[in-house]
């Protein structure tokens, strides 16, 4: 018996960061939307702990205990007393260390795979808590939709937003290391004082009225300049996806996957076409946000 989980991926329509704690994390207002372009997780018991991974980028992907989709599975068993042996393959389809929860959508994938598997029981509450120890982007990709990220990201309020969103994605030829982009956000940041991170009003009303044009105005992320200042390239990527009719371009998260919003299909297809042409990244995916998060898929009916 296996069970598959599929999970998607986000964009942050806006990242507000605040000083580094003491801690070394940054508080933050992180405002998530889970967008269509998934990895699917699948668990099937067998003999020991072992991950495997298909897709794109699948030679990225660490196959050892801190693969965070094993990680999941051991914490998972640990609080219940049983041995976390299980075979999880990841059909990844979410760019590695791209800035849009890949390795968090695989964590949540997982636990919430094992604990279908195993029937453990557990509340909403318990694999939230699991989802927070694992990142602090792990529990968002386990309950998806829209959502404000405080704290580390992981205290969650739900958004409702009021219609959908079409936007392109735009992955680029290396990864970004996520640590190394706050490390560079702190070094930027060196001499001056740094609010306290607050989700913008505009940007929340605009997310409730599903106006594409009032979000455009609104996103923003705090995490660009340090991204760009890692990764210069990408300003050209912006910059080809706003010529071609983007309403806002910017950074997911702590990239390097750039992502532009537009204002129905036809625009997101437009603007795909003309970032495939530009020479500027390495492939361009266009998906709608808000969709659902971490969820169970129904066992395909075998002859
Ligand atoms: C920046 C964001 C925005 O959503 O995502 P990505 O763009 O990486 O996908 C997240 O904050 C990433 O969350 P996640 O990838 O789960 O990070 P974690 O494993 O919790 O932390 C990895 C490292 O990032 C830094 N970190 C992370 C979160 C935070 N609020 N402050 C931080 O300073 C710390 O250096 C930490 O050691
Ligand atoms: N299941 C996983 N999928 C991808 N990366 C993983 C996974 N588990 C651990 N990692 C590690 O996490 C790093 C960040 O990956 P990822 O979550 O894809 O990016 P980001 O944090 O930018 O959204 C990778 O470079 C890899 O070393």
């Amino acid at each position: 018996m296996s069970v598959t989980v599929r999970v998607p991926a986000k964009v942050n329509v806006q990242l507000a960061v605040g000083a580094a704690r003491p801690d070394g994390f940054h508080d933050l207002a992180n405002v998530f939307l889970a967008v269509g372009l998934y990895d699917e997780v699948t668990v099937t018991p067998a003999d020991e702990l072992r991950v495997t991974c298909a897709g794109p980028d699948a030679d990225q992907v660490p196959l050892d205990r801190t693969n965070l989709a094993a990680r999941a599975a051991i914490a998972l068993a640990g609080r219940y007393g049983r041995s976390p042996d299980v075979h999880v393959h990841i059909a990844k389809d979410i760019p590695v260390a791209g800035g849009m929860a890949g390795g968090s959508a695989d964590g949540a994938g997982a636990l919430l795979a094992c604990d279908a598997l195993w029937g453990t029981g557990a509340s909403r509450a318990e694999l939230l808590e699991i989802c927070a120890e694992l990142g602090s982007d792990v529990p968002f990709s386990l309950v998806g939709g829209a959502a404000l990220g405080t704290g580390r990201g992981e205290v969650l309020t739900p958004l409702e937003v009021g219609g959908t969103f079409h936007w392109v994605f735009a992955m680029a030829a290396r990864g970004l290391s996520t640590p190394a982009v706050f490390r560079e956000f702190d070094r930027l940041a060196e001499g001056r004082d740094v609010p306290e991170p607050v989700a913008s009003r505009p940007l929340l009303d605009a997310l409730a009225a599903g106006d594409a044009d009032a979000l455009a105005a609104a996103v923003s992320n705090d995490l660009q300049p340090a991204a760009l200042s890692l990764f210069p390239e990408l300003t050209d990527t912006l910059a080809a996806g706003r010529a071609a009719g983007a309403l806002a371009a910017v950074v997911s998260g702590s990239g390097p996957t750039t992502a532009f919003l537009t204002r129905d299909l036809a625009s997101a297809e437009a603007v795909a076409g003309a970032l495939r042409v530009s020479g500027t990244c390495r492939a361009v995916r266009v998906a709608v946000g808000p969709v659902a998060g971490a969820t169970v898929l129904e066992p395909a009916a075998s002859g």
